[in-house]
């Protein structure tokens, strides 16, 4: 293999090229090989990085910040800069390693260099953009990286690097997988189309799309088109959501005319899956303490066509009007807060925001509102506690604890959960994990997710009702989701306008 091809480390995004049309402006300024990658993005990546690498906020809102503030370049470009940003945040203890004792937050330009070469070799770069640092360069790029410690080659910090590896026997093709990116999943919704009817048409339209393997509502993108302007994802027949996702939304199994919580709903991706499940019948309340993240739910509700979902913003797990839903509800789901290490592949920067503090502030969280929610399950009904995490103590130990001190509550089998709803799950994911559901990228080609399903013993005897009007929410629930309603106004008078 040439020297110049040794160097590419990292390996490269399909939809990038080294090769940008340089803008008028700039060709004026000075001519430059069209081989080479024009100046103005080298300068546009360096100063992309010095944003970003200050670790401050997640990677994709620091950069939609910068594209704002830069808005003079085109998409291609942006394209460009974000895919070697991504690149940088995926590489970032090797390049810190091979940069010592520079630091990349401290010379972005040398950073950004690093990473193109890194992705397109060092014949990608125009001499004068490298100037002074040829030599910086040749070192940097000449580093072995067998000579990096294991957290470093695994791209991880060290006391997240020790979990992954003692709790995985895999964990090198973990490693391997968050070292890339991760596929454009989205689901059908069941109102409004089938799945292999929006498939056929994605395929006559031209677009690369696979059926996704597991859930039978997905559809996988081969490359990662823009959808939000198409008329299905405008009309509400598909919606972005991981494979792994749409799984845990289906171990929740509602029923049509049941009463169903979505304790942390966020912006809702998983109530809209269960709501359609719900083929928009019975009540799905979808609570958060995070209003505004509610909020992001409401246009996503009104193209999905549900009419059965009603958000509430609650203070926190132990607001007092839950105290009115006690044992109400047949079904609910914890999509708990939590590390997000299953979305490495997608949120590359996590991994650096994150520490082992944080981790412990998140796991009191997650024992406290599993605790909280699970006293809204009704006999005989059904909790589904969820991360996507890929840590035992955020997952597995949290229900073990929990069930320790609840024998009011008993596991169970979550594969067996979505085999009774005609879903194939992997052979490996039974065997290895029992009867958790765990998704790995290196197992699923997912983003890593667990799921347990819990049930309540039928203690009391279900009140004998006459269907289907005995199934619609008692007054009491009425009377709490208006109290809730008026203290969640955004939210809330935008749903009653739809
Ligand atoms: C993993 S995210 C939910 C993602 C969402 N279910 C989805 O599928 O798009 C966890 C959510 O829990 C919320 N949260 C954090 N603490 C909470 C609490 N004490 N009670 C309820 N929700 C909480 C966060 O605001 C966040 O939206």
């Amino acid at each position: 293999m040439p020297k110049k091809e040794q160097r590419k480390r990292f390996s490269r995004p399909a939809s990038s090229s080294p090769r940008r049309p340089q803008r008028q402006s700039e060709r004026r300024v000075r001519e430059q090989d069209p081989n080479t990658i024009p100046s103005y993005l080298v300068n546009h990546l360096a100063q992309a990085l010095r944003m970003v690498l200050k670790l401050d906020g997640p990677a994709d809102v620091l950069l939609s910040v910068y594209f704002k503030r830069n808005h003079e370049l085109g998409s291609r470009d942006r394209g460009f800069v974000a895919e070697a940003v991504y690149a940088a945040l995926r590489h970032l203890a090797g390049i810190r390693w091979r940069m010592a004792p520079a630091v990349p937050e401290r010379s972005p330009r040398l950073a950004a260099l690093v990473t193109l070469a890194s992705l397109y070799g060092m014949e990608a770069l125009d001499s004068r953009d490298v100037g002074n640092d040829r030599k910086a360069l040749e070192a940097i790029l000449d580093k072995k990286d067998s000579d990096a410690d294991p957290a470093t080659r695994a791209e991880l910090p060290g006391w997240l690097y020790e979990r992954v590896r003692s709790q995985y026997p895999d964990h090198d093709l973990f490693f391997k997988e968050i070292a890339t990116g991760a596929p454009l999943d989205i689901r059908v919704n069941l109102l409004k189309g089938k799945r292999d009817e929006v498939l056929e048409q994605l395929k006559d339209e031209g677009k690369k799309v696979v059926a996704t393997p597991i859930s039978p509502d997905g559809i996988r993108f081969l490359d990662k088109p823009g959808i939000t302007h198409w008329p299905l994802y405008q009309d509400g027949v598909i919606d972005v959501q991981d494979e792994g996702s749409q799984l845990i939304a289906r171990l929740v199994a509602p029923k049509r005319r049941e009463m169903v919580c979505d304790f942390c709903a966020g912006a809702g991706g998983k109530t809209l899956a269960i709501g359609a499940l719900m083929r928009s019948g019975g009540s799905l309340y979808a609570f958060d303490v995070n209003e505004k993240r509610l909020q992001g739910m409401v246009p996503r509700l009104r193209r999905s066509g549900l009419t059965n979902v009603h958000p509430i913003a609650i203070r926190d797990e132990h607001d007092k009007r839950l105290g009115r839903l006690l044992r109400k509800f047949d079904r609910v789901l914890i999509d708990a807060p939590c590390t997000g290490t299953g979305t490495l592949r997608r949120n590359p920067d996590l991994r650096w925001r994150l520490s082992e503090d944080e981790l412990h502030r998140i796991n009191e969280i997650q024992k406290s509102v599993l605790e909280s929610a699970s006293r809204l399950v009704k006999a005989g009904g059904r909790l589904v506690y969820a991360t996507c995490s890929v840590l035992k103590e955020e997952n597995q130990a949290v229900v073990e604890a929990f069930l320790a001190a609840h024998p009011e509550f008993h596991l169970l089998n979550a594969s067996e959960v979505l085999e009774g709803q005609g879903v194939k799950v992997p052979a490996e994911v039974k065997d290895r994990f029992g009867p958790w559901f765990v998704m790995l990228p290196q197992v699923t080609g997912t983003d890593g997710f667990f799921g347990a399903v819990l049930e309540r013993d039928p203690d009391a005897p279900r009140r004998r009702k006459p269907a289907p009007e005995a199934e619609a929410p008692s007054e009491e629930t009425e009377s709490v989701k208006a109290e809730v309603t008026e203290t969640a106004a955004p939210v809330s008078e935008e749903q009653k306008a739809e």
